[in-house]
């Protein structure tokens, strides 16, 4: 009889994470854990710690105190892992205005150690698929707010993370665009890629997220996965933890 396959670590697991900003708990004591093919909806209100959070994740930012780990493996202590292992769309994709976007696709590519017919078949597989192929000669810094947001996401799917982090993700996209993105979420998680996204519209968590957590100055407080036709559940649990917040801070 064979052995039962042990078990995956989960993609992502952040333990007890904590991160002080201008003499404040940006985020205190947050534990979650991110499986392969799942899409987490990061929901809180202005300031309540998910940019912190997902910079974190992404290695951009250091926690004062707690343990990340990818795939099994500390995080902090090995910084080079997020360069293969994740793909990072900030709230503002750093975009280099004087680069094309085929010549920004092309430096994601060679920092992550990809060259020659690997690089030109990922970038056309991106070029194609976040419909900027017809773009893809133009300058950065004439691309309209929503073609910077598609070459961010190229850029951070380019290299076939196992996990992306995108921040605000649907924003500036027009309502095509964002149809698209659904689409191109779900056909990745589909496919095994983890994916932690954050953003304001509720709907957009509906649409394309398997699970949710909500943030509330700057600690968890849901986490839960969210069965299909749960919009007015969910809409119901954010303003009860939003506006109980409120009612105490007046
Ligand atoms: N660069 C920074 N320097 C100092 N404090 C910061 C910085 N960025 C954010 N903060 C603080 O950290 C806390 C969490 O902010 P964060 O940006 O993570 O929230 P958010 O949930 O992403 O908010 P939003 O929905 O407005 O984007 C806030 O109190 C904020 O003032």
């Amino acid at each position: 009889m064979n052995a039962p396959k042990p078990a995956l670590p989960p993609v992502l697991q952040l333990e007890g994470v904590t991160r002080r900003r201008a003499g404040r708990a940006a985020v205190s004591d947050l534990t979650l854990r991110l499986e392969a093919g799942q899409v987490l909806g990061l929901l809180g209100v202005n300031g309540a710690g998910k940019s912190t959070t997902l910079a974190m994740v992404a290695g951009a930012l250091r926690p004062d105190r707690g343990a990340i780990r990818l795939q099994g493996r500390d995080f902090l202590e090995q910084p080079e892992l997020a360069r293969q292992a994740i793909g990072w769309l900030p709230e503002a994709a750093p975009l280099w205005p004087e680069l094309t976007v085929r010549e920004h696709l092309e430096a994601h590519g060679r920092l992550r150690g990809i060259a020659g017919v690997r690089l030109d078949e990922a970038r056309d597989a991106v070029l194609e698929r976040l419909e900027l192929k017809n773009l893809s000669r133009r300058l950065a810094g004439v691309l309209s707010q929503g073609q910077r947001q598609r070459l961010g996401l190229a850029c951070a799917m380019l290299h076939r993370p196992a996990l992306l982090v995108l921040d605000e993700p649907a924003n500036a996209l027009d309502p095509v665009q964002v149809v698209a993105l659904r689409a191109l979420l779900r056909e990745l998680a589909d496919a095994g890629t983890a994916v932690i996204l954050s953003t304001h519209q509720l709907t957009e968590v509906t649409a394309v997220c398997d699970r949710v957590a909500i943030l509330h100055e700057g600690a968890l407080r849901h986490d839960a996965p969210l069965p299909a036709d749960q919009h007015a559940a969910l809409e119901k649990n954010f303003f009860d933890i939003a506006m109980a917040g409120r009612a105490q801070a007046a």
